[in-house]
């Protein structure tokens, strides 16, 4: 294959060549209503509208509308809006055509013009193949760890417009100098927050420092932490706020149904199938647990009476990519995951959610819900909680803007509640003692070999980098710490719940360790939200490492339910 020119010295103008005229102006966004969401009367290009509407794509959803125009005047940009409301081609549509109408004048050339980061492996193959199917023009790579190095160098080589990929592998490029971003000029960070909870900062300021002065930086984010107001300060020119989420709507989509169910800590693993043969009529379904090792084990539970699959970080990457083609492609309807899941996974038609276990934050919560309910479709989530968690189902409540309706007790099967028992060391769920055995699975590659999948290494290299989900902190101010919301349960209290095996993490007794308690802090709220990006003013956006515990973006307040022990953190990727 041919390999591409460097077209470096005109690259350093593609922002700018776009020319984004009051022509353009005029058939974009700018005064129409219903005609401006018409994708074939905007006047991008044919190539792209044609592949969106081969795919059923004719209209643009509020968040593309209303990220078009300032992206097309070559604005910088921080946004947020709900899950599966169509972020990735929100940022998508505006650089492909600019990239095209670039290519069109100056010819393809060899090294990347856009550059997007994504904190998990999954995350980014999904953003480039958006990409790759809206514009089939271009050329796509994505690039993470755990795959050959060398088959990514070889098509770099050859020449791209558009590489996805996580930091971690792309910093890797860099270094073997395969990876040449002197000519970017589109950057996006995608779920810009996860890349902190992930432990990708570093890897994303180093990143950003070599990228051009020149250039236009699109950032998405749920919580604005200390680490990205940094970020945005350093990086970012004047940028345009987008938030459809705003101050005090409910932070879910629209069409997703909440129930909770309460059940003791033993009664949890024989309800589950139940629940999902009620709620999920056949259909997909994607059941959270807090750990890897509980996914596994919940997992292999259920697979003697449902088609299941477990996904999580310390499962190898191609078996990984062959689970979730597996769930796609309707293999097996069940996928029991860590949060490696919750955030950005595009799977068309889950029906139905459950958190096994609470999330850990509100926020969380909101990201594992957005699993179902996408792109306008109609969903269900099924929040588990054991009695003394019920204040901390308030709490979702509250920050999330949402209302649980209660299900019926499911009547608990005698014997059935020892349905984990004789896995690995034999012991119930969440005895402490019986940790579920430390024997584990050993699943890589051994279960499942469902369709497609990437070929590749089982090296997981750029897994579990560093900070995990959250601290084990249990000071006040540590935590995501919602203006109004405290941590719950970060001190002394443990309840022996599911998964309070290792002694220090746990959900806690909510409320009642109490050093920085539900609702503290009100005083905050003048100084947090959205608009006061890059103010320098204080609050907002809680950061598990601010020394602040007030904030919520644009008023989203994520309360943090209970440390954990590094042990037992879910930082997969
Ligand atoms: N205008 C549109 N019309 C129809 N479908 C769309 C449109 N835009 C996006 N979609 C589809 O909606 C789904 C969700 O989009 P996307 O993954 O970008 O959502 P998201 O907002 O990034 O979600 P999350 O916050 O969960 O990452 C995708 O399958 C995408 O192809």
């Amino acid at each position: 294959m041919e390999t591409r020119a460097s077209v470096a010295a005109q690259a350093e103008y593609a922002v700018a060549d776009y020319g984004y005229d009051e022509e353009k102006r005029g058939a974009t966004t700018g005064g129409h209503t219903e005609e401006g969401l018409e994708i074939a009367n905007l006047r991008i290009s044919g190539d792209i509208v044609s592949a969106l509407a081969g795919r059923g794509i004719t209209k643009l959803f509020p968040i593309q509308k209303a990220v078009l125009e300032p992206a097309m005047q070559g604005r910088d940009m921080f946004g947020r809006a709900r899950t599966g409301t169509g972020k990735t081609l929100a940022f998508g549509i505006p650089i492909m055509d600019k990239i095209i109408e670039f290519n069109k004048k100056h010819g393809k050339g060899r090294n990347p013009l856009a550059l997007v980061m994504a904190p998990t492996r999954e995350l980014a193959r999904q953003v480039e193949k958006e990409f790759q199917q809206s514009a089939p023009v271009l050329d796509t790579i994505c690039v993470y760890g755990g795959t050959p190095i060398s088959s990514q160098i070889r098509q770099l080589d050859y020449g791209v417009d558009v590489a996805v990929g996580t930091p971690g592998r792309i910093i890797d490029l860099i270094k073997r100098s395969a990876l040449n971003l002197s000519e970017v000029q589109f950057v996006v960070l995608d779920e810009a927050d996860q890349m902190l909870s992930v432990g990708f900062a570093e890897d994303v300021d180093v990143i950003l420092e070599r990228l051009p002065h020149k250039r236009q930086t699109m950032m998405f984010s749920a919580t604005r932490p200390t680490w990205i107001r940094e970020l945005v300060k350093k990086h970012m020119n004047n940028p345009t706020i987008i938030d459809l989420v705003g101050e005090s709507d409910q932070k879910l989509a629209d069409g997703i149904t909440l129930y909770s169910i309460s059940s003791d800590i033993y009664g949890k693993a024989s309800i589950i199938s139940p629940l999902i043969t009620e709620h999920a009529k056949g259909g997909k379904c994607i059941v959270f647990t807090q750990t890897k090792r509980d996914a596994d084990r919940l997992a292999y539970a259920m697979a003697r009476n449902l088609r299941c699959e477990a996904l999580h970080g310390d499962i190898s990457q191609s078996q990984r990519e062959r689970t979730l083609s597996g769930f796609r492609d309707g293999h097996f309807n069940v996928l029991v995951a860590t949060d490696v899941a919750s955030r950005g996974l595009d799977i068309p038609n889950v029906d139905l959610v459950i958190h096994y276990e609470l999330p850990n934050t509100s926020e969380t919560f909101v990201h594992r819900s957005g699993r179902t309910g996408r792109a306008g479709k109609k969903g269900t989530a099924i929040l588990m909680y054991t009695q003394d968690q019920s204040r901390a189902v308030r709490v979702i409540e509250r920050d999330v803007g949402c209302k649980f309706t209660e299900l019926p007790k499911i009547a608990v099967e005698g014997g059935a509640a020892d349905m984990f028992s004789g896995m690995g060391g034999g012991g119930r769920f969440g005895m402490r003692e019986s940790r579920f055995g430390d024997t584990g699975f050993g699943r890589s590659g051994s279960r499942g070999d469902y369709g497609s999948g990437r070929s590749g290494g089982n090296r997981s290299s750029g897994f579990g980098r560093s900070d995990g989900y959250g601290g084990s902190s249990s000071s006040s101010r540590d935590g995501y710490g919602g203006s109004g919301s405290g941590r719950f349960g970060s001190g002394g209290y443990r309840s022996g719940n599911f998964g309070s095996h290792g002694g220090d993490r746990g959900f806690g007794n909510f409320g009642s360790g109490r050093p920085s308690g539900f609702g503290g802090n009100q005083s905050s709220r003048s100084s947090r939200g959205f608009g006061e990006f890059g103010s320098g003013r204080s609050g907002g956006y809680g950061d598990n490492r601010s020394t602040q515990s007030s904030g919520g973006f644009g008023g989203f307040n994520s309360s943090r339910f209970g440390g954990r022990s590094a042990d037992n953190r879910i930082a997969d990727d």
